[in-house]
């Protein structure tokens, strides 16, 4: 497919903390500018403490503080909304007042994130409220899962979700964004702000009240389609006037009226899928499982046995701690910078797909790399040539791997398949802690894992006889809050023709 959308070329900031700070950074240049200008100009630009306000611009904030502020999928949604959708209009209003052309700002205007960009995040957002079973009223308030952010969603922001769920056909979250916001909307108001950025309230209403009527008549009469319902609701609402608009919404946010209205938004639920359950960490504990050290596998392991934890029997899945060393993370990101975007499997073409992650081969030979697979033999008692890879990879906004098998009966093909067999076994090593999420789930035997830096996820794909076990299904859940790295060696089963022997 090559229509533009799924380019990778393009730039996707949402897919990964890295492009994410990239973008940071394009915001903060665009401050600094500013604020130089002002400086050097020894006079006041107008609106720059407005803009600054709005921007969460920090100085000198740390690296550690950026990555921090991106993990956060609220505050991530934020900067890609307000670069996309702000940043351009500011960029307007400075050049006019100002009156001079700016090089430097007209640079930093080109890269803005596209509209996929900025939908792909807000997509995120739905599938971490959907999968996690949060409210969309506690998300708006900085609460995630259970934790409490000093974050809380802006008006604007608010407004964009909402209309992207309504773009989406979804009325009932489209419906539920609009309402916070409105009530949002009562306790602040930005006069300046409207006059640069537009005001979004004079459409609020209108699709707060839409929305609404059309959640109302699809549930009272399923045997509509919404299709049909949003014609009716838009035939009725087509020559009302702004004031009758102004008296349904004083209505409609009258204390007994809001109430039934929360309650009829929140009431329905969808029973949870395997994969959701397992997200939220709910599967029962497995019992009989045991911790111990590893001595046996490779002489080395004599001389610095490893810490292994036993995570299933059959099929068997088990995880080395400590396996993975902070320096050596920090140079597998160093030379991760070219990680390509990653898209969900959904090839239908009229759809947007998902970006799931950023992801490189880590093709560049170092003492690093030879080392972890070295580590890998060490670990494993597997045998390794030359041309298998390392493969890296970072998350986003809500990014998500759909359950999948890592075997090639599940419909793609590598050089390293190709030359050396299937993937008889996957190694994944967490080259980070995750705060909120992005556990590694098997829905079909009920194990989750949760990521801790360091550690080192093993499983089998196959069979002693390399027919697929479909017991290796696995998936990504959502991050919440964090800045997801792995590290993946496939193994191949063609060089373990010796090592492991079918059993007949
Ligand atoms: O990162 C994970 O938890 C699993 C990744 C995965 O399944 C894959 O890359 O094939
Ligand atoms: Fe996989």
């Amino acid at each position: 497919i090559n229509d533009g959308l799924y380019d990778e070329s393009i730039e996707r900031y949402s897919s990964s903390t890295v492009g994410l700070l990239k973008l940071l950074n394009v915001e903060q240049q665009f401050a600094d500018s500013l604020i130089r200008f002002a400086k050097q100009q020894g006079k006041k630009v107008p609106a720059l403490g407005a803009y600054l306000s709005a921007v969460d611009y920090k100085l000198n904030s740390s690296p550690r503080e950026k990555v921090e502020y991106v993990s956060n999928p609220l505050n991530a949604l934020s900067l890609l909304r307000r670069t996309h959708e702000d940043l351009p209009k500011w960029h307007a209003y400075f050049k006019k007042a100002i009156g001079i052309n700016f090089e430097s700002l007209d640079k930093l205007v080109e890269k803005v994130p596209s509209l996929v960009d900025l939908m792909s995040a807000m997509k995120g957002i739905k599938r971490i409220a959907n999968i996690y079973d949060l409210r969309i009223d506690d998300l708006a308030e900085g609460l995630l899962h259970g934790k409490q952010y000093n974050i809380r969603m802006t008006y604007r922001d608010l407004i964009a979700m909402g209309n992207l769920m309504f773009q989406q056909r979804d009325y009932q979250a489209a419906a539920k964004w609009y309402r916070i916001a409105y009530k949002r909307e009562l306790e602040d108001r930005y006069e300046l702000f409207n006059e640069i950025l537009g005001n979004p309230s004079e459409n609020l209403y209108r699709q707060y009240i839409k929305s609404l009527f059309v959640y109302e008549s699809y549930k009272s009469n399923p045997l509509h389609s919404v299709e049909e319902a949003l014609i009716a609701v838009e035939n009725s609402m087509a020559d009302i006037s702004q004031e009758e608009l102004y008296k349904l919404m004083s209505n409609l946010n009258s204390p007994e009226n809001d109430v039934e209205l929360e309650r009829g938004l929140y009431q329905t639920k969808t029973p949870a899928s395997k994969f959701e359950i397992g997200c939220r960490g709910l599967y029962r504990r497995k019992p009989k499982l045991v911790c111990r050290y590893k001595f046996n596998t490779t002489p080395f392991l004599r001389l610095a046995p490893m810490k292994f934890e036993e995570i299933n029997i059959n099929p068997y899945i088990g995880m080395y701690h400590n396996v993975l060393y902070d320096s050596e993370i920090e140079v597998l990101k160093e030379q991760s910078t070219n990680m390509a975007n990653g898209y969900a499997d959904k090839r239908n073409d009229s759809e947007i797909r998902d970006t799931v992650a950023r992801h490189a081969w880590w093709t560049d030979t170092s003492a690093i790399r030879e080392r972890i697979n070295r580590r890998i033999e060490d670990m494993t008692g597997f045998n390794f040539s030359k041309t298998e890879m390392l493969q890296v990879a970072n998350y986003g906004v809500g990014s998500y791997f759909q359950p999948h098998f890592d075997y090639t009966s599940d419909g793609f093909e590598t050089p390293d398949v190709s030359a050396l067999g299937d993937r008889l076994a996957s190694i994944l090593f967490y080259a980070s802690d995750v705060p909120q999420g992005g556990a590694t789930v098997f829905p079909e035997i009920k194990v989750t894992v949760f990521p801790r830096k360091g550690s080192s996820l093993y499983w089998f794909n196959l069979f002693d006889d390399g027919r697929p076990d479909i017991r290796s299904q696995h998936s990504v859940c959502p991050v919440i809050n964090g800045d997801r790295w792995t590290l993946t060696k496939w193994i191949h089963l063609l060089p373990q023709m010796f090592i492991m022997p079918c059993k007949s």
